[in-house]
């Protein structure tokens, strides 16, 4: 039986978990706790003896609002290891008109979780609520939140943005990279290889290509960019210490505690990007190619005088493009092939697709080819949609009092929407939890639906002006590599691991992924294209 867990007991424990996090050590964890429990108790007390609530206090308090809140963690208790499944469940039971009030920490966030809601939020009344919360572990790693991503709205976020969208971010820039070796080995040997990790490192080498040039393995730079992306989503995930504690970041000695990892991976970074940024600086004019050769740290100098941007600004916007390229798209491109593997009938159909139409005798699918590739596309937005890899936004700020479907959202309320939910939603979604790309085929259910922030039930880029700067970029990487990955090989469970299916066990972070690695394998058989018989001698 279960042991009781009293509520002191589960706020210390609740607490612990979320330092720990934070600090990486039981032991900091548990000095910081005594620091903390007495503040704690000083601030109920300073609660109970407390003035009426505030304006804005006022005004959220009618709000619906899940019951159950504990002093100091507030529903964090409520939320779970899923907090998006967890949160639209309470807002299914206690939301009204797609709207709920959850208090995590010290934090008030409006939960929005119906497509009007969303709608309102990011369309009509966009300029209001296209703000952002920037914290000391953001301030940290992207150089006083400088970068496109976490900086409020305003003067250098529209700055940062165009830099972006048309300087940085554009298709053209995307490049047909491959790793031709390892999946030509794997075809000889017939062996299963490790599916999460080559998508990872692919991810990862097409933004280290773009972001550092053609030499971007030099020195296992590549390897360094991915471990240092994933040394900042550990800290970027969950919810925020300082959110929970904001009086804490007030303590000089508490937040050097706090923020020592973040420091730690912020230094690392420095040095690889000063170096490489010195790199490019120094490399004469002559040898920095053409418009196609040159990359995001070329482009970044080329434009830094007219942009009137900082060395560090420079470094915020590679930072944050690492951090929200890599892992949304490997997220995506993985659950592509988990859910093909998963339904043979819909690989097969997607095979014969793509055989269809890229020329006899390509080596490769092309850029080209894609735009006559519509099962293809249907696949992508039904893995976007069932396995959304975002199931949150990034948080939006609103900037002045705004009335949202009768209620009335203060001037600097943080605004969560869960796109997963409205992905999710039966009332919309015709038989939701099914993978079915036929949806978004002609004549299916949701062929009009696109995600590109029109459809308020379909949002996995978001919508508005803080839309996903990247998507004109992550669209034709990852329809590029799946129609090449299924134009060589007809990708199936490796015979040990066939009985036994694929394990869906997925962790929440700043993405939701998958906990464990995916191993597929060629099966034996001419299955692709002439050229990828196994060659002649070693490779
Ligand atoms: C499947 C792939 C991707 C998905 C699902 C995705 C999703 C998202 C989402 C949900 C947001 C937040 C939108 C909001 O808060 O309203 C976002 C923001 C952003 N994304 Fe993506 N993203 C993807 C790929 C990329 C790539 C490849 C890049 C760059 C290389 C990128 C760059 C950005 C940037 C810079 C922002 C911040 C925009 C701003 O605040 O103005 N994303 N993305």
């Amino acid at each position: 039986m279960a042991a009781q867990v009293s509520l002191p007991q589960q706020v210390y424990h609740s607490l612990h978990e979320l330092l720990q996090h934070h600090t990486g050590s039981p032991q900091a964890a548990s000095i910081l706790l005594l620091v903390i429990f007495p503040l704690t108790i000083i601030l109920l007390i300073r609660r109970l003896a407390a003035p009426p609530l505030s304006r804005s206090d006022q005004l959220l308090s009618k709000l619906p609002s899940p019951p159950g809140r504990l002093p100091v963690i507030g529903h964090l208790h409520l939320v779970g290891s899923l907090p998006h499944i967890a949160i639209r469940d309470l807002a299914a039971k206690h939301g009204r008109d797609g709207l709920l009030l959850v208090h995590l920490g010290a934090v008030k966030a409006v939960i929005v979780s119906s497509p009007r809601a969303a709608q309102a939020i990011t369309r009509t009344h966009d300029h209001i609520f296209a703000s952002r919360a920037r914290s000391a572990v953001t301030d940290i790693l992207f150089y006083d939140s400088s970068d496109v991503a976490f900086t409020p709205y305003g003067e250098h976020w529209r700055q940062v943005r165009k830099i972006a969208t048309t300087h940085l971010l554009t298709a053209k820039r995307v490049r047909s990279y491959r790793h031709a070796p390892k999946i030509r080995q794997a075809a000889v040997t017939h062996t299963s290889i490790d599916m999460t990790e080559l998508i990872n490192n692919f991810s990862n080498d097409i933004i280290s290509h773009a972001v550092s040039g053609k030499n971007f393995k030099e020195e296992g730079h590549n390897k360094l960019f991915g471990e240092l992306t994933e040394a900042n989503s550990t800290l970027l995930t969950g919810f925020n210490l300082e959110d929970v504690f904001p009086l804490l970041g007030k303590i000089g000695f508490v937040q050097r505690m706090l923020c020592a990892k973040a420091w730690k991976v912020n230094k690392r970074w420095d040095e690889l990007l000063d170096k490489l940024i010195d790199g490019h600086a120094s490399r004469p004019a002559s040898e920095r190619g053409g418009e196609d050769e040159t990359d995001f740290i070329d482009v970044l100098l080329s434009i830094q005088e007219e942009y009137n941007l900082t060395r560090e600004q420079i470094k915020a916007q590679l930072v944050v493009i690492f951090q929200a390229g890599t892992d949304t798209s490997y997220v995506a491109l993985e659950y592509v092939f988990v859910e093909l593997v998963r339904n043979p009938r819909v690989m097969a159909k997607l095979r014969a697709e793509v055989m269809s139409i890229v020329p006899k005798g390509r080596e490769m699918v092309m850029e080209e080819d894609l735009n006559d590739m519509a099962y293809l596309k249907a696949v992508v937005k039904e893995t976007l949609r069932y396995h959304i890899p975002a199931p949150f936004l990034i948080p939006h700020v609103s900037m002045a009092d705004c009335e949202v479907e009768g209620y009335m959202i203060p001037a600097g309320t943080r605004v969560m929407l869960n796109v997963w939910a409205l992905a999710m939603d039966p009332n919309v979604w015709e038989k939701p939890d099914e993978f079915m790309p036929e949806r978004f085929m002609e004549g299916g259910s949701a062929a009009a639906m696109d995600f590109r922030g029109n459809d308020f039930s379909f949002l996995p880029f978001g919508s508005g002006r803080r839309m996903c700067a990247g998507i004109n970029f992550a669209m034709p990487m990852i329809e590029l590599m799946i129609a090449n990955l299924v134009y060589h090989f007809n990708w199936e469970l490796p015979p040990e691991r066939a009985g036994k299916g694929i394990d869906m066990t997925a962790a929440f972070g700043l993405t939701v992924h998958r906990s464990n690695n995916l191993f597929l394998i060629p099966p034996a058989g001419p299955t692709g294209p002439a050229w990828c018989a196994p060659p002649p001698g070693p490779t």
